[in-house]
C-alpha cells in the first residue's frame, strides 16, 4: 500500500474541482435501478471504491451493469424479485452501507446468500441490522462476536425467505441513528405484507427516503420517525435517471485544505446538500472569524437531493477559525466528517470538541482512538472520551511534521494528509492506498489545486 508524503503549503490553494460521486446515493441508486423494471442510468463521474463493491454485488446477482464511458452506468433492472443466487460469497469489501443494506434485500430473497467483506468491515457490528430483519421473519446469521456479548459479525448468512416468502410488518426503535439499518429496514418493506415503521433519536441522513419518494414509494416521514406503507406500493419500481452529485464528504477534506491554508479560493463543484449531510457546513460557520469564508450556492436538484457549489475562500493572515462544537443532531449529520472536522480544530483558537459520536469507534477503525493518535502525532494536546474528543488548537504555529498509520481507514488517511500542509515539514501517511475506499483522485485534486503531495510504492491514490 502506499504512503503520501506531504509537503507544508508554500501558497495558497485555488480552484475550481469536482469531487466523486456521492457514494451514498451512488449506493441507493444502484441497488434500486437493479431491483427495478427497465433500463436506469446513473451518471457519476468518478466511482469509489465502496460504490464498486454494490456493482460487483449486484453482478454477482446477475443483474447486468455497464459502462458505456467512464462513470456512466447503464444498469438493467431485474425487478423486484429477478436477483439470481450468486454462485459463492458476495464480497462488500470495506463498505458497510453495501453490507448492511443488501441485507435488508437479500432477506426478502427465496435463495441463500453470504455476504462477506475485507478485515476492517468483518469487525463491525451486524446485529444492529440483523435482529429487525429477523423479527420481520427473514433469515439471518452472522459470526459471535467474541468482544461483545449479544453482537455479531461479517460473514453473514442471509436467506431464503420461509414460506409463505412474505415479509411481516415492523415497528422498529433505533437506540442510536443509523442510517444504514434504517435504509436496510425501508428497502425490505418493499417485500412486506404490512408497514415498515422506524424511528430514531435523531434523524439519520435520509438519501433512502428522499429516492424511494422520488419513485413513487410511498414513504412518510415526520421529524426522526419514518414509515413505508407496502398497502400503497404498487409492487413494482419504475426505472430512472440520475445525475448522481458529488460527494460532500469528499469535499470536506477540500474545504478544509482551503481553511487551513492562508489565502485560499477553492470550489467544490455541484456536491450533494441534503440537510442530513451538511453539519459540517453549519460547524464552520460558528468557527468562521471572517464571516462568510464559505459560502454554498444551491444550483439543482437530483431524484430529490438538493445539489450545490461551495466556495472557501480563507483569511490571507491564517488567524480565521475559532474552535467548534459537534454534538448531538449536528455531530450526526456530520458523522463522516467529525475526523476532519477534529482535524479543523488543530488549526483552531481554543478547544475544539466532538461529543455524541460513540458511533465513530464502530466504522472502518475507532475513529476517536485514531484521531487521538493522529493529532498526537502532529504535536497536539487532545483528550479522548467514550463518545468523543477534545483538541487544543495550535493556530499560531505549524504543526510538527508527523509520520502517521491510516489503520486503513480512508477518513483517516485524508485526515493527516490535510493536516500534513500545515506542519513545519513533511508528513508522512502510511497506508494511504485506502483513500481510494471513497475519493480516488484525491491526491490529483489537491495536487492541481497547488499542494505537493509524494506518493510512495504501489500504486499512486
Ligand atoms: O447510509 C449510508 O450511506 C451511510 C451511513 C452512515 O452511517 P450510519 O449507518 O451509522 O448512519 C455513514 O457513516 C456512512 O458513511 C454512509
Ligand atoms: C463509514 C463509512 O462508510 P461505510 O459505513 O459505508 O463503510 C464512511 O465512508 O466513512
Amino acid at each position: 500500500m502506499p504512503d503520501l508524503i506531504v509537503h507544508p503549503a508554500e501558497r495558497p490553494l485555488i480552484g475550481s474541482v469536482p469531487v466523486p460521486a456521492d457514494k451514498s446515493i451512488a449506493h441507493r441508486a444502484l441497488l434500486l435501478a437493479a431491483l427495478a423494471t427497465g433500463q436506469s442510468r446513473i451518471r457519476g463521474g468518478t466511482l469509489g471504491g465502496d460504490v464498486l463493491s454494490t456493482v460487483g454485488a449486484l453482478r454477482a446477482m446477475g443483474v447486468r451493469v455497464e459502462e458505456p464511458s467512464p462513470g456512466d452506468l447503464v444498469v438493467h433492472g431485474a425487478g423486484l424479485s429477478g436477483l439470481r443466487a450468486p454462485d459463492g460469497p458476495i464480497d462488500c469489501g470495506n463498505s458497510g452501507t453495501t453490507m448492511r443494506l443488501l441485507a435488508g434485500i437479500l432477506v426478502a430473497q427465496r435463495f441463500a446468500a453470504r455476504l462477506v467483506g475485507d478485515p476492517s468491515l468483518s469487525r463491525r457490528p451486524m446485529e444492529r441490522v440483523a435482529k429487525p430483519l429477523r423479527l420481520r421473519g427473514g433469515r439471518i446469521e452472522g459470526q459471535l462476536d467474541p468482544r461483545k456479548i449479544g453482537e455479531i459479525t461479517a460473514p453473514l448468512d442471509v436467506g431464503p425467505l420461509p414460506e409463505p416468502h412474505v415479509l411481516s410488518s415492523i415497528e422498529h426503535e433505533l437506540p442510536v441513528p443509523c442510517d444504514q439499518v434504517k435504509s436496510a429496514l425501508l428497502l425490505s418493506g418493499l417485500y412486506a405484507d404490512g408497514p415498515t415503521f422506524v424511528r430514531e433519536p435523531i434523524v439519520s441522513r435520509d438519501h433512502t427516503e428522499r429516492m424511494l419518494t422520488a419513485l413513487g414509494v410511498p414513504i412518510d416521514s415526520v421529524g426522526a420517525m419514518v414509515c413505508l406503507d407496502a398497502a400503497r406500493f404498487s409492487g413494482a419500481l419504475p426505472a430512472f435517471e440520475i445525475d448522481v452529485p458529488g460527494d460532500l464528504s469528499a469535499a470536506a477534506f477540500l474545504v478544509a485544505a482551503a481553511q487551513i491554508v492562508p489565502g485560499s479560493r477553492v470550489t467544490a463543484r455541484r456536491v450533494g446538500l441534503n440537510p442530513t449531510r451538511t453539519g459540517l457546513l453549519e460547524v464552520l460557520r460558528d468557527m468562521d472569524d471572517m464571516d462568510g469564508s464559505v459560502a454554498v450556492e444551491i444550483k439543482g436538484e437530483a431524484l430529490g437531493e438538493p445539489t450545490g457549489d461551495v466556495h472557501v475562500a480563507s483569511a490571507s493572515s491564517g488567524a480565521g477559525l475559532r474552535a467548534g462544537r459537534a454534538g448531538g443532531e449536528l455531530a450526526s449529520r456530520a458523522l463522516d466528517e467529525l475526523p476532519i472536522l477534529l482535524g479543523l480544530g488543530a488549526r483552531a483558537r481554543g478547544l475544539t470538541e466532538v461529543f455524541d459520536a460513540r458511533e465513530l469507534r464502530a466504522q472502518e477503525t475507532d475513529r476517536i482512538a485514531a484521531m487521538a493518535s493522529v493529532l498526537g502525532a502532529f504535536g497536539l494536546r487532545c483528550e479522548e472520551r467514550t463518545d468523543g474528543l477534545l483538541v487544543e488548537g495550535r493556530p499560531d504555529r505549524p504543526l510538527d511534521a508527523a509520520d502517521v498509520d491510516s489503520r486503513g481507514d480512508h477518513r483517516i488517511a485524508m485526515t493527516a494528509a490535510v493536516l500534513g500542509l500545515a506542519a513545519g515539514g513533511p508528513t508522512r501517511v502510511r497506508d494511504a492506498g485506502c483513500i481510494a475506499t471513497s475519493f480516488p483522485l484525491f491526491v490529483g485534486t489537491l495536487r492541481a489545486l497547488g499542494a505537493r503531495i509524494e506518493v510512495e510504492g504501489a500504486r499512486a491514490a
